[in-house]
């Protein structure tokens, strides 16, 4: 059946200030003072109603987690989520800008995250990563500033740089020192392209920054030679259905792209984005699009196979996560 909790699962994708629950904000909210009811609803749920207004909205609930704890508690949740769905890999976004407009060190706000990971991983045996990533719409000063400090202050679990935000602003091209030097101190790269912009965005995200990950890339399907490309290139797309049809990129699921560009022979995950402004969770985006498009247990296996080929992380934890994939198998 479509979407069990025993086809193993792995997310690539999800930004853990986007993860928040609204129960969660409102209460640190109340304790700091913030007034959050322009963004949750008396129901308790997140409002917003375009891309800029999401935007805003996640960076308002962003602005609430002040300690490392806040952010302990963030991810230990999210992970324990993640693991009751039948995950046993996820990466988060992280955003040291929006930590430090909050009034934190990048080190406290890596160590508050790592001791949730950690926690839920002794708890549920989910390996977790991290991945810092500039916001598109901050400029390039504040992106090579996100990279200067990842690199100067590592830690085991932050082992990827990406690029989020608008991407109506900033050509890749403004960001390619940004990737240089993160690559160069061997952490993994992603960015946010072909989710708001067309092909020609994913394009200059390949070719200035040098990913082999693209975040959403879903866009590609409007230019076949592009789509080739990705094939052709092994480049992993982090797909994101459920938060594309919030967002309006496509009216309904049936229309998305993604079996599409699989069936094409792109390599393509699921992912979450930002769970709760979405109303999915990743066993979710399992389920409804194997639904949708009548995806196996074995295709849903493929898809965490491609995820965990593509994480960021060592090579031993990846033998030992595809060893958990295979003999999950019934
Ligand atoms: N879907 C999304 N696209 C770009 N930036 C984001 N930041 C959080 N969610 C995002
Ligand atoms: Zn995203």
């Amino acid at each position: 059946m479509a979407g069990e909790v025993n086809v193993p699962k792995a997310e690539l994708h999800c930004h853990i200030e986007g993860a928040a629950m609204p129960a969660l904000v409102q209460k640190i909210a109340k304790r700091e003072g913030i007034d959050v009811s322009a963004i949750i609803d008396a129901r308790g749920q997140y409002v917003w109603s375009d891309f800029t207004t999401f935007l805003a909205a996640y960076d308002l609930a962003s602005s609430v987690f002040r300690r490392p704890g806040d952010y302990a508690q963030l991810s230990e949740t999210y992970f324990r989520m993640l693991a009751a769905e039948g995950a046993i890999y996820g990466e988060i976004f992280i955003s040291p800008d929006h930590a430090t407009a909050a009034g934190l060190s990048y080190k406290a706000y890596v160590e508050g995250l790592a001791a949730g990971i950690e926690r839920a991983k002794a708890e549920t045996g989910i390996e977790g990563r991290m991945i810092a990533i500039g916001v598109r719409h901050f400029g390039t000063a504040a992106v090579e500033r996100v990279a200067r400090e990842v690199i100067a202050n590592p830690h085991p679990l932050v082992t990827g740089f990406g690029l989020a935000g608008d991407e109506r602003e900033g050509h890749p091209a403004n960001f390619a020192k940004a990737f240089r030097m993160a690559g160069e101190a061997g952490l993994g790269l992603t960015a946010h392209a072909g989710e708001f912009g067309g092909p020609e965005s994913i394009m200059a995200a390949l070719d200035f920054l040098r990913v082999r990950r693209i975040g959403h890339g879903v866009r590609a399907i409007e230019n076949k030679a592009l789509v080739e490309r990705l094939a052709e290139e092994r480049i992993v797309l982090e797909v994101c259905p459920g938060s594309n049809v919030a967002l309006g990129v496509y009216p309904v699921l049936r229309f998305h792209p993604v079996n599409l560009l699989r069936r094409a022979g792109v390599r393509v995950t699921l992912n979450s984005d930002d769970p709760p402004f979405f109303h999915t969770t990743l066993g979710r985006e399992y389920a409804q699009v194997s639904r949708t498009f009548g995806w196996t247990d074995e295709d849903q296996r493929a898809v965490t196979r491609t995820a965990i080929e593509a994480a960021f992380c060592d090579r031993g934890t990846k033998e030992r996560l595809l060893a958990r994939l295979d003999s999950a198998r019934a």
